[in-house]
C-alpha cells in the first residue's frame, strides 16, 4: 500500500466547474514527487487538496491506509511551503519556526532544540533574532523550509518554492531542497511549471493537462519517452512535420511526410494509417546541405548567436522551429537557403496528433 493516495479525488471551486476529475495518485514513503504542467491545470489545487484546504467533493486522501479526508489541515501533520513564503512578518527567525512546535505545545527545551537544528539545516545559523522583514528572498524562503520542517512532517508540500527567486539563487536552492529532502527522506510533492526543476529534484514527475495527470514515471522516463504531444512539448521537444503511419516494425513506424518516409520511434503503440506528429529535440537535428535517408526539407529565416552555440530558425511549410548548432557550423548557413534536417531514428519520435 502507497503511503499517501488519492482515490479519485474530484476538486470544483464552484458548483458545476470540476478542476480537478477522477484524479488517483499513488506515493511512496520518501518519494520526491513533482506535479509538472502549465499555468491552471491544477496543480496548486491538487496540493491544497492534500493539505487540507480544500475538501473533495468526491474520493478519499489516504496516508497510511487512513482516511484524511475530513481530518482539518492543522491536524494533518504535513508541512506547507508557499511561493510567496507567508512568514509571520511581526515575528523574527527563530518565532517564525518554532510556530508549529508551540501550537503543538512541546516544551520550551525542545522547541529551543528543534528550532535550532532545523534553522542549522538550512544555513541560517546566526540569524534567530532576526527580524524575516530584514532577510533576502533566499533567506526568507529557507526559513519557510525550516519551519515547514521543525514540525517532522508525514509530507512536505511546496508550491513553487522557488519562482520569486532569481536565476543563480534558483539553481543553489534547489540543490539545497534535494539534499535537504534526502537527509531527512521525507515524502514530497513539489508543484513547478518549469521542466527542468522537475527532472533535477524528482523520483517521479507526475504530468498534468486540464486538471487529469497526463503522464507519470521518473524523470528519465518523461524526459525521454513522452506519451503525448503535449508532454512532448512541455518537455522540450518541437513539434516538426505531420504525417501518417504507413509501416511499422518492432518499435520504429515508417511515416509518410511530404512525399518521403521517415522511420521514427515509437513510444504508444500506433495504427496503421493513423495521423501523427514528428517531434525532435533542437541539439539531436543536424542541418545539412544534401538529401539522403530521414531527412526533411527545410527553408533558414535567421540565426542568432547565443554564446556557446547557434540557434538556427527553420521553416517546413508554415512551421517555424529552432536547431541548435556549434558556432563553427554556423558560418555555412544563410538566410532563405534551403537545407535539410538529419535525424537519427532514435532521436525522433512519432505521437499521436492531437486536436488543438
Ligand atoms: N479560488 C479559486 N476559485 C475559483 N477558481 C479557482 C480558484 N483557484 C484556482 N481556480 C481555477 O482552478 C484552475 C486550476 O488552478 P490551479 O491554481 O490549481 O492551477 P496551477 O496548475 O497551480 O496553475 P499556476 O501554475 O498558475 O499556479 C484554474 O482554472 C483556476 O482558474
Amino acid at each position: 500500500m502507497a503511503f499517501l493516495q488519492l482515490q479519485n479525488i474530484s476538486v470544483a471551486y464552484q458548483k458545476n466547474l470540476m478542476i480537478l476529475e477522477d484524479l488517483n495518485l499513488q506515493i511512496e514513503k520518501g518519494t520526491f514527487l513533482s506535479l509538472l504542467g502549465p499555468s491552471g491545470c491544477g496543480k496548486t489545487t491538487t496540493l491544497r487538496t492534500i493539505a487540507g484546504f480544500l475538501t473533495p467533493i468526491k474520493g478519499k486522501i489516504l496516508l497510511r491506509g487512513n482516511d484524511y479526508t475530513q481530518i482539518p489541515p492543522h491536524r494533518r501533520n504535513m508541512g506547507v511551503v508557499f511561493q510567496n513564503y507567508a512568514l509571520f512578518p511581526h515575528m523574527n527567525v527563530f518565532q517564525n519556526v518554532a510556530f508549529g512546535l508551540k501550537m503543538r505545545k512541546l516544551n520550551k527545551n525542545e522547541i529551543d532544540q528543534k528550532v535550532r537544528k532545523a534553522i542549522a539545516l538550512v544555513g541560517l545559523s546566526g540569524f534567530e533574532e532576526r527580524s524575516v522583514t530584514q532577510l533576502s528572498g533566499g533567506q526568507q524562503q529557507r526559513v519557510a523550509i525550516a519551519r515547514a520542517v521543525v514540525i517532522e512532517p508525514d509530507v512536505l508540500l511546496m508550491d513553487e518554492p522557488l519562482s520569486n527567486l532569481d536565476a543563480n539563487l534558483r539553481l543553489e536552492m534547489r540543490n539545497e531542497i534535494k539534499q535537504l529532502q534526502e537527509k531527512l527522506g521525507i515524502t514530497t510533492v513539489y508543484v513547478t511549471h518549469d521542466q527542468s526543476e522537475a527532472v533535477a529534484l524528482s523520483d517521479q514527475i507526475v504530468v498534468m493537462k486540464n486538471g487529469k495527470i497526463e503522464q507519470i514515471g521518473n524523470p528519465e522516463n518523461v524526459f525521454a519517452n513522452p506519451e503525448t504531444a503535449f508532454v512532448a512539448k512541455f518537455m522540450g521537444f518541437q513539434e516538426l512535420i505531420k504525417g501518417v503511419v504507413k509501416q511499422i516494425i518492432e518499435n520504429f513506424a515508417f511515416i509518410i511526410t511530404e512525399n518521403r518516409i521517415i522511420r521514427a520511434r515509437m513510444i504508444t503503440p500506433l495504427k496503421l494509417g493513423e495521423k501523427v506528429v514528428l517531434f525532435s529535440r533542437p541539439k539531436k537535428i543536424k542541418l545539412v546541405k544534401d538529401d539522403g535517408e530521414n531527412r526533411f526539407s527545410a527553408t533558414v529565416i535567421s540565426k542568432i548567436f547565443q554564446g556557446d552555440s547557434v540557434a538556427i530558425i527553420l521553416k517546413i511549410g508554415e512551421k517555424r522551429f529552432v536547431v541548435e548548432i556549434e558556432p563553427s557550423q554556423a558560418e555555412q548557413f544563410f538566410e532563405n537557403q534551403n537545407v535539410f534536417l538529419h535525424i537519427l531514428s532514435e532521436d525522433l519520435i512519432a505521437l499521436k496528433e492531437e486536436d488543438e
